[in-house]
């Protein structure tokens, strides 16, 4: 993996460093999608935010100049009281502009937290949205899954992260500019003195934050190790094996391992990071103080009145302050960019363009013919099906035998256009799959994988999943049920239709393995519409009358329908019209039962082999 072969570097050119500043403006976007009346409220209080703490100051300046000259005045014998007003108004100036800071600040709070929950809202959308149009084929490629596991882990922080640090910084940024304003009437140099003693600190800042995220991508697939790990370890699936062959103490030892890897590299980094940061910081700071030395001697030698001196210490004080929180922004924003730019990357994976439009075949009622079909599994050095060809009518039965992995599953996958055949055609009356409208395709397919979902919904729910248009009709619930055989046993569940299955949730029962069969059984049965039905292993937990019953029932329903069938119980294939043996992606022998039974090969020698097994 490329990310795996790209250890972080410690060398960061400041040019690279801007680069990642490229995602600020989609966030920004993103973020005004989401509310322009917050995007603009923040604005707002982010402005008044940022220019009243240099208000502040200067109306300081005026309180303290107002207190000497009144004491002078008051000294040489003015009456007291007419010297106080004067300046208690801008004592009333200052207290009001306190409060307007005040004010801003809690409207910024409030409207990032109403922003944070819908910003972190819409990404996760945006993210499942896209998933939703993937290929499966992308989500078995483990780089491709890094991304969608990297935007997904920090989708509801990250967005609103740059969002406020941006804003932060534009705040701080005014500040410092209207701190500025005041500073040149000092001089233009203490102006200088500010930027070059903070110069430093946000160049390590960003170059630091640059190595965390290439840290953070590169080490993503032990991340996702440690991630599997928490899932094998606690979550109901898994843990009645993971007790019985005591593998608790292993798998958590792999998981301390990880994390001890990545302990001791984030270790070296933050130390690193912040003993840099700490040095620069000293250098800022010195600056700082140099220019406070300065400005105490000017108004000891009376170049600055008392009130001049507060204000500019004040201004001092504050501007570092500012400049700080605005480094903490800036290396965020750099650590946030970095993120954006892997969310961006996951939501402009290309996806395969739909082509095809057809939603009736140049041949109506051809059937389905695989041509010379072949397929390699991406990255995959053997191809895992060759020069299949096959013809099923209308009403006609396919049944597909073969040893594990000789690429039954394969072929479904690609009757149902989960992949694409990377040789040869497959026709569904006269005209190829990819020019199908893929939704027009679905519809007429009812399938049922051995490794079908388990949702931990309700039971009807669990059912109606098989027609998303009677994903609520209780109706066609129960008809599915009555011929997927799940109906007494669902009769006996204490809610009937509406319990809640699986162990997530509270209340939820749990099914025996048979029964879910049953429940995905009846799932299939949902497609009214489907004219093409294909059942890989669907009854290999089922008691024998149970699978008896389903076989007499699936004969009888599906007289006019075209069915595949993939099984390694002979006695469930021998009533196909078609029978295939497949070995090694090839098929070996084909015909019907009988023909089979005479040609003597492999399929005889099974079936007698199955045969003797029962007796
Ligand atoms: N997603 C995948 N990516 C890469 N190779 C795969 C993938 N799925 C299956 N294969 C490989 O393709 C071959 C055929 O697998 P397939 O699942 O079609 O076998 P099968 O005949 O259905 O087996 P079983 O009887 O065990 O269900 C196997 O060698 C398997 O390792």
């Amino acid at each position: 993996m490329s990310s795996r072969a790209a250890p972080p570097s410690s060398v960061s050119s400041p040019l690279a460093m801007l680069g990642v500043f490229r995602y600020s403006h989609r966030a920004l976007g993103l973020v005004w999608q989401t509310s322009r009346r917050l995007t603009l409220g923040l604005a707002l209080c982010t402005l008044v935010a940022g220019v009243m703490p240099a208000v502040a100051a200067w109306v300081g300046q005026l309180i303290v100049d107002g207190v000497v000259a009144g004491m002078e005045r008051h000294q040489a014998g003015t009456p007291l009281l007419p010297e106080l007003w004067p300046v208690l108004r801008f004592v009333l100036l200052e207290a009001g502009v306190v409060a307007l800071i005040a004010l801003a600040q809690r409207g910024l709070a409030a409207q990032q937290s109403l922003l944070r929950a819908l910003l972190g809202q819409k990404v996760n959308v945006m993210i499942l949205e896209k998933a939703g149009h993937l290929s499966l084929a992308q989500f078995e490629d483990s780089e491709f899954y890094d991304k969608l596991t990297r935007a997904r882990r920090e989708a509801s922080t990250r967005p609103l992260g740059l969002v406020n640090k941006t804003f932060s910084l534009l705040q701080n940024a005014i500040s410092l500019a209207s701190f500025g304003v005041l500073l040149v009437g000092l001089s233009p140099w203490a102006l200088l003195v500010l930027v070059i003693g903070a110069l430093p600190v946000f160049l390590s800042e960003a170059r630091f934050s640059g190595d965390a995220f290439r840290l953070f991508r590169w080490r993503s697939p032990q991340t996702r190790m440690q991630m599997y790990l928490e899932t094998v370890l606690a979550r109901e699936d898994s843990i009645k094996e993971v007790k019985l062959f005591g593998l608790e103490p292993l798998l958590l030892d792999r998981y301390r391992r990880i994390f001890e890897t990545l302990y001791a590299e984030d270790r070296r980094l933050t130390i690193r990071r912040e003993t840099w940061g700490f040095l620069l910081g000293l250098l800022g700071t010195l600056a700082f103080y140099a220019a406070y030395a300065w400005v105490v001697a000017d108004t000891v030698a009376g170049r600055l009145t008392l009130g001049e001196m507060t204000m500019y210490l004040m201004v001092f004080k504050q501007g570092q302050a500012a400049l700080s929180a605005s480094l903490t922004a800036i290396g965020g924003m750099y650590e946030d960019n970095l993120y954006l730019s892997n969310l961006y990357e996951y939501l402009e994976q290309p996806v395969p363009e739909e082509t095809g439009h057809l939603t009736e075949g140049a041949r109506p009622g051809d059937g389905i013919r695989f041509k010379g079909v072949g397929f390699t599994y991406p990255g995959a050095e053997t191809a895992a099906l060759s020069g299949i060809d096959l013809h099923l009518v209308p009403g006609g039965s396919l049944a597909l035998v073969g040893v594990n992995g000789s690429g039954k599953t394969t072929l479904i996958k690609l009757l149902t256009r989960l992949y694409d055949p990377t040789e040869g055609r497959i026709l569904l009356d006269g005209s190829d799959l990819r020019d199908w409208d893929r939704a027009t395709l679905r519809r007429r397919i009812g399938v049922i994988f051995q490794d079908f979902v388990r949702y931990q919904l309700k039971v009807g729910e669990n059912l109606g999943a098989g027609d998303v248009a009677a994903f609520e009709d209780e109706t066609r619930w129960q008809e599915a049920a009555r011929r997927g055989l799940a109906e007494d046993f669902i009769a006996d569940m204490p809610g009937g239709y509406h319990t809640q299955l699986g162990r997530w949730f509270k209340g939820g029962q749990e099914l025996s393995g048979g029964q879910w069969q049953k429940i995905a059984l009846a799932r299939a049965y949902m497609r009214e519409e489907a004219d093409i039905l294909v059942l890989d292993e669907p009854t290999a937990a089922m008691d024998a009358a149970a699978e008896a019953a389903v076989y007499a029932d699936f004969r009888d329903h599906a007289r006019d329908k075209m069915t595949v069938l993939i099984s390694h119980r002979f006695s469930t294939v021998r009533a196909a019209d078609q029978i295939l043996v497949i070995d090694g992606g090839r098929i070996l022998e084909r015909g019907d039962h009988a023909s089979l039974m005479a040609l003597d090969g492999r399929y005889a020698r099974l079936f007698r082999l199955q045969a003797r097994g029962y007796e």
